[in-house]
């Protein structure tokens, strides 16, 4: 069954990077086949014609400004093209024009992914953020869920911005040079390109995925993975709670839960949006196995908070209402 693709939207004001950052990310897919929607074919188009081997559909929106867009029908109807498991692609990133409201962005998404793009996935708010013009903050770091601080090249000293945006900004803030990201922050290496892997990819290999990206040094940002294992199952409510407060510093989590008196789940999560199913029959947990990806984040407070989330011995079954409104249709994959 085909998986949910992840949608992610690139933000940030003019001049701030993002077509730098979108075609660091065609450039270095390293496997991930992703998907473009630019608000027009300037910069970014021929740049991506020419990483065409890498870039599996670059397309722009007809109407031209995405956010001039009224209704929601012209953006799900190019998501749900471009997830759609015919197009084959692993990620798609929608760069936003510099004056596109982006909690407006947000909202579109969101009801592409409820609607017509069904196989999409909320996948991120990415705001990039100019070092030099930093001293002007952008209003969309407060929603980002993860915040790009690009041009560090271009001054100084970087430290005093960072722990200002850190401050500032609910997700994690990564420091980079000509928009590096790495594109396995935003979505998983796809299980095709491993030549005995078919179908999903395991949770070991999953895991063994993010200590080689986070141990090569390459050309990327640095960004951190912890994995938490827990052998006894969490509290429904406890570990809601925990995943609805957005813990410090990470941008996304993955891996498999168990609560009392129940089968295993899988949980997904990208900011705030949470993303839950019941785990395959061939994965199972006495606890928790979690990965969480980000930057910055304080990976001592993350145990704790999960250790405060297992559950109460002496409540047999709680309720698995708290985790349960999160759990998506069973219409496509989602691991
Ligand atoms: N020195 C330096 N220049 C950068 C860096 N990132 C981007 N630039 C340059 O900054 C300028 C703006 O970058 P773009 O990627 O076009 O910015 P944008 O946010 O897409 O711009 P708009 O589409 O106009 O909103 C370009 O000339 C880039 O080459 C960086 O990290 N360091």
């Amino acid at each position: 069954m085909p998986r949910r693709v992840p949608v992610v939207l690139v933000a940030g004001q003019l001049g701030a990077g993002k077509s730098t950052l979108v075609n660091h990310l065609l450039r270095r897919a390293d496997g991930v086949r992703i998907g473009v929607v630019v608000n027009d074919f300037g910069a970014i188009g021929i740049d991506a014609m020419l990483v065409a081997g890498q870039a599996s559909a670059v397309t722009s929106l007809a109407d031209g400004c995405l956010c001039c867009t009224t209704d929601a029908n012209g953006l799900a109807a190019l998501l749900a093209e471009l997830t759609a498991p015919a197009a084959r692609l692993d990620l798609v990133v929608v760069e936003a024009s510099g004056l596109a409201e982006p909690r407006e962005l947000v909202r579109l998404l969101l009801d592409a992914v409820a609607g017509e793009a069904r196989h999409a996935a909320y996948g991120g708010l990415v705001v990039v953020v100019d070092a030099v013009r930093a001293g002007e903050p952008d209003p969309a770091v407060r929603l980002a869920d993860l915040v790009v601080l690009n041009q560090v090249d271009r001054v100084d000293d970087p430290a005093p911005l960072l722990a200002s945006l850190r401050a500032t900004a609910p997700g994690p803030v990564l420091p980079v040079v000509r928009g590096a990201l790495d594109p396995a922050l935003l979505v998983d290496p796809p299980a095709r390109r491993g030549p005995t892997r078919s179908g999903q990819l395991s949770f070991d290999a999953l895991l063994r995925e993010d200590a080689d990206h986070t141990a090569v040094g390459h050309a990327h940002a640095a960004w951190e993975s912890v994995a938490v294992d827990r052998d006894a199952p969490l509290d429904p409510a406890r570990f809601a709670a925990f995943l609805e407060a957005g813990p410090a510093g990470v941008f996304r989590a993955k891996g498999v839960v168990r609560f009392p008196g129940a089968a295993p789940f899988v949980v997904q999560t990208v900011g705030t949006a949470i993303r839950v199913r019941p785990a395959p029959r061939s994965v199972d947990v006495a606890g928790a196995r979690l990965v969480f990806l980000g930057a910055g984040f304080d990976a001592a407070a993350l145990h704790a908070a999960l250790d405060a989330c297992a559950a109460d011995p002496a409540m047999s079954e709680p309720s698995l209402l708290p985790v349960l409104r999160y759990e998506e249709s069973d219409r496509v994959d989602a691991v």
